[in-house]
């Protein structure tokens, strides 16, 4: 594997990725599932991790501290969908760190009622939504997915207002995405789920992959850590849908597939 496919384009970048090289019995490894490890598809329900993912963190996973999948997901759907249950030294943060999936065990914690009330509510006001505009409910939360319509983004626009109307309402927050807008509960995101596990974990450098808008508060994160001490690593999943994170990212990769060259590029350095 090219070491090519390491070199950062920042010099904080690349002082994260020497730190992880030092110390990789102490690096946090952190994924986000859609968009990053898995490429996206219409249909919700049919993603798939990409066929290199689990062959490349199986190699990577006995090498590091910790490899984190941190995702919007259900815990339980990004192991189903991601093929991870038999990976082993790696823990899955669902529902942007509410959920824990950890060595075959899951914890959830229970929803507020937000939630519920949103579940009973959201057909009724999406009754007059373009076509192809679909519910996903994750338990926690529940997501609206435009890409299925004719004019996906014209479809996210109309609906907004209405989203986050019920948002206010109900006292969950709205999470845009790609062609998306999650309803979940307020108080936890990524960036401070990531920071967390850092400081659980003493993790004393730090990589996180992402591309979607929910992945800008890991970034944040890293951008706070190295201001601590704590040299980090941000890699973007690129697309022509979001292009927020190629603008701060240290490494851009081409979506799924160069995370996975990344993913094997890391193992190889470290092996
Ligand atoms: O944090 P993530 O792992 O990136 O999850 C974010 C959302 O991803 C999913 O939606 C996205 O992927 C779908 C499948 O490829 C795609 O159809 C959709 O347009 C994307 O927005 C997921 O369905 C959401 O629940 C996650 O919040």
């Amino acid at each position: 594997m090219s070491a090519e496919a390491l070199e950062a384009q920042t010099t904080a970048g690349a002082e994260g990725l020497s730190a992880i090289r030092a110390r990789p019995r102490q690096a946090l490894i952190g994924f986000d599932f859609d968009g990053t490890l898995s490429p996206i598809v219409d249909d919700p329900a049919a993603a798939r991790a990409h066929p290199g993912v689990v062959p490349a963190l199986s190699r990577l996973a006995p090498l590091v501290g910790t490899v984190a999948v941190i995702t919007g997901r259900p815990a339980a759907t990004a192991v189903e969908h991601g093929g991870f249950a038999g990976l082993e030294n790696l823990l899955v943060l669902g529902q942007y760190g509410r959920e824990r999936w950890e060595n075959g065990v899951l914890q959830v914690p229970e929803a507020p009622p937000g939630v519920a009330e949103v579940r009973a509510k959201l057909p009724q006001i999406l009754q007059n939504a373009p076509e192809g505009v679909t519910i996903e409910d994750k338990g926690l939360a529940l997501a609206v997915h435009t890409r299925r319509a004719a004019e996906p983004q014209v479809a996210l626009d109309r609906l907004r207002s209405i989203v986050a109307a019920l948002a206010e309402r109900t006292g969950l927050v709205v999470e845009p995405g790609r062609f998306v807008l999650e309803l979940r509960p307020p108080g936890m995101d990524k960036g401070g789920a990531l920071r967390a596990l850092v400081a659980e974990r003493g993790a004393s450098s730090v990589l996180f992959a992402g591309d979607d808008l929910g992945d800008l508060t890991a970034y944040d994160a890293i951008d706070a850590l190295r201001k601590e001490g704590v040299p980090g690593v941000k890699v973007c999943s690129s697309s022509d849908e979001v292009t927020a994170l190629a603008e701060r990212a240290d490494l851009v990769v081409d979506g799924p597939p160069g995370v996975v060259t990344v993913i094997e590029a890391l193992a190889s350095a470290l092996a």
